[in-house]
């Protein structure tokens, strides 16, 4: 390879990842930097229109209040949304986060309702799924989104196909965020991005564990391919603080396909039953153990799998969706049957198409038979019905005491790195944001950055020696390629290199069998992950010595690394919560209780680079919504 042109950029906001959250970043910096002149920059590694985790599309939003605006519904206040959410991740949540989020979020709906995303209607009214979200017509919802905010910030501002792997800090202020590098996945090109403003929006962490698919499934999983542990990743390089990284998803979904469950629980009213007919999550027997959580309305997500686990590993799967009797109900009540048949398919078709070729291949007509339902691997993320992330700065207004002493600076959504904002499935501890709240989020985040660049007037340097060297680093496994690529005949098996897919088989498996993975059913204990943790760092040791061919097998190298450092951050943390705070996404067997009166608190995490240390330590939950 040709020695890689280098590319400056110096902008005033930067924004890592152009998935839901980037774009809301990108939209509102946009609107309040006008005034004062700040340009705002957008690198992402694919192309915005079709990236992230809504590149397929959705076919709900699932976050809406319904409480202001021009449709009216009521009962659904950001208070109550609060509750619902710190009840769902078992006890723990930051509810000024969620709060914030909650009292913006219907006027984003709104936004793209006029952008034009056709949103169902009967009358002048949204079609409700559930008490939080709306049906939407959502196959383009993505390129929707991305086309606002290119046309924010200006498609020249826009850089795509290009892979962050680091953030540059302040050569005098070494806990003040400079900038982030980069490298082009189509040409032979290094970026230097400088910023007074960075916002992570790279989304959350798939394929650290080895999935269900396997043979000519693999690669197949539920969450979006895109989002390998960038953000956690290089916030933790940083210096910024995580927490709740031990926290997982595990989506208990259509067997295979990953075909969302959401309308058919909510919408079609569907019940999902054992291989006996039996709705087993009227049985309450298997959750009796963990109350007070088991008694709430509706039942915590984790617990819901928990029961559907007891089922499996009792001998009672399959566990079907009964999409059947569900369709037959619905034509009871006088729906009809076309409809419902194609509302049914459209589900699939607006976000996970590769379900409805599932059904098409096994002969599956949902107003007939069954589907097979099945938990999938564990996923990452601070989004959805996952809270894991980086430590951020909430609102002025609603934040306690207890978390702003935490900042050094506060600005909504700001990192304990100066400068360094993170959203979506990057910021921690306030899950139930999905795509309406990322974006939210984003707005959020993107507003509260032009008020800091106004109000500090930062002016980070770049350290050009740092530039260099990592510029070196990026680009090594092509150097370790080149310099040992004659030793063996075959490029795939050679002593003195590994290919990234070798290395992530091996953090797959090494995550699958010691880190609760689904072939353990989600379960552990403290030896296992200390001996986890311990393989982890002789991968570690070895992936000094990857190897990448092209520019493709270069960003799966990085990616590999942020998976692997992702990984890390996630043994540790479930190493040192000492109880099972969520049953149904992974079990402690040592600690297998819900021990509230130790660990109804958030667990922190901090890594210093220059000593290559970890600290983990706790921060407490506060309460505002009784
Ligand atoms: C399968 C699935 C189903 C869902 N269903 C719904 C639903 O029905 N309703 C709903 O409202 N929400 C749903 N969600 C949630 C919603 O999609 C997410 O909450 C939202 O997309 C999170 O936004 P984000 O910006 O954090 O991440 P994303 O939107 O995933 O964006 C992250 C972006 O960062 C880019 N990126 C990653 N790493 C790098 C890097 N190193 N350098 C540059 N760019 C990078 C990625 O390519 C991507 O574009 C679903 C999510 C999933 C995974």
């Amino acid at each position: 390879m040709a020695e890689p042109k280098v590319e400056r950029v110096e902008t005033d906001i930067l924004i890592l990842g152009g998935g839901f959250s980037g774009c809301g970043a990108a939209y509102e910096a946009a609107y309040w930097g006008k005034a004062a002149g700040l340009k705002v920059t957008l690198v992402e590694k694919a192309a915005i229109e079709r990236s992230g985790a809504v590149a397929q599309g959705l076919s709900a939003i699932n976050t809406y209040m319904g409480m202001s605006g021009k449709v009216i519904f009521g009962q659904h206040t950001p208070e109550e949304f609060v509750k619902y959410v710190t009840t769902d991740m078992m006890g723990i949540a930051r509810e000024d986060l969620v709060y914030d989020v909650a009292r913006h979020v219907d006027g984003s709906v709104h936004l793209f309702e006029k952008w034009g995303l056709p949103i169902w209607k009967e009358g002048d009214k949204y079609v409700r799924e559930g008490p939080w979200q709306v049906m939407i017509h959502g196959e383009s919802y993505k390129p929707i989104i991305a086309e606002a905010a290119k046309m924010a910030i200006g498609e020249e501002n826009i850089y795509e196909r290009v892979f962050i792997t680091h953030l540059l800090m302040d050569k005098n202020d070494p806990k003040r965020v400079a900038g982030a590098v980069g490298f082009s996945v189509r040409e032979d090109k290094f970026y230097v991005f400088k910023a007074k403003a960075v916002i992570i929006a790279t989304g959350g962490a798939t394929l650290l564990f080895r999935p269900r698919s396997t043979g000519e499934g693999m690669g197949r999983i539920w969450y979006a391919i895109f989002n390998t542990g960038s953000g956690y990743t290089m916030a933790l390089w940083a210096g910024a603080e995580l927490t709740q990284m031990e926290h997982r998803f595990i989506p208990l979904r259509f067997k295979d396909g990953y075909g969302p469950v959401g309308a058919w629980f909510l919408l079609f009213k569907s019940t999902a039953t054992n291989a006996y007919g039996e709705e087993y999550i009227k049985n309450k027997d298997t959750i009796a153990q963990y109350e007070p959580y088991a008694s709430a309305t509706p039942t915590p997500t984790p617990l819901r799998n928990h029961q559907a686990l007891e089922e499996l590993t009792n001998g009672r799967g399959p566990i079907y969706m009964r999409t059947d009797i569900a369709i037959q109900k619905l034509q009871e009540e006088g729906k009809d049957l076309k409809k419902l048949i194609n509302e049914a398919w459209e589900d699939f078709l607006d976000m996970t198409v590769s379900q409805a070729f599932l059904w098409a291949a096994q002969n599956i007509e949902p107003e007939k038979v069954p589907s097979e339902i099945y938990p999938a691997e564990p996923y990452i993320m601070g989004s959805h019905s996952g809270c894991s992330g980086i430590w951020v700065c909430g609102p002025e207004d609603i934040m306690p005491d207890e978390y702003k002493q935490t900042f050094p600076m506060v600005y909504n959504r700001m990192t304990t790195i100066k400068g360094l904002f993170a959203i979506g499935d990057n910021s921690g501890a306030s899950a139930h944001k999905f795509s309406s709240g990322s974006f939210t989020e984003g707005r959020i985040a993107g507003k509260a950055a032009v008020k800091y660049i106004v109000e500090q007037n930062p002016n980070p340097e770049i350290d050009e020696a740092k530039v260099e060297e990592l510029k070196q680093l990026v680009y090594k496994p092509f150097e370790t390629y080149e310099n040992n690529k004659g030793v063996s005949t075959r490029d795939d098996v050679n002593p003195n290199y590994l290919l990234p897919k070798q290395a992530l088989w091996r953090l797959q498996k090494i995550m699958d069998e010691y880190a609760a993975g689904a072939t353990t059913w989600y379960r552990t204990n403290e030896k296992m992950l200390e001996r986890g943790l311990e393989l982890l760092q002789m991968l570690k040791e070895d992936c000094e010595k990857l190897a990448a061919r092209d520019l493709h097998e270069l960003l799966r190298a990085w990616e590999l690394i942020h998976r692997l450092w992702t990984a890390e951050a996630h043994i540790r943390h479930m190493l040192f919560r000492k109880e099972t705070r969520w049953p149904g996404y992974y079990y402690r067997m040592d600690y297998p209780k819900i021990d509230d009166d130790n660990w109804k608190v958030f667990v922190n995490s901090t890594y210093d680079a220059e000593k290559g240390e970890w600290n983990l330590f706790t921060r407490p939950y506060v309460q505002l919504v009784p």
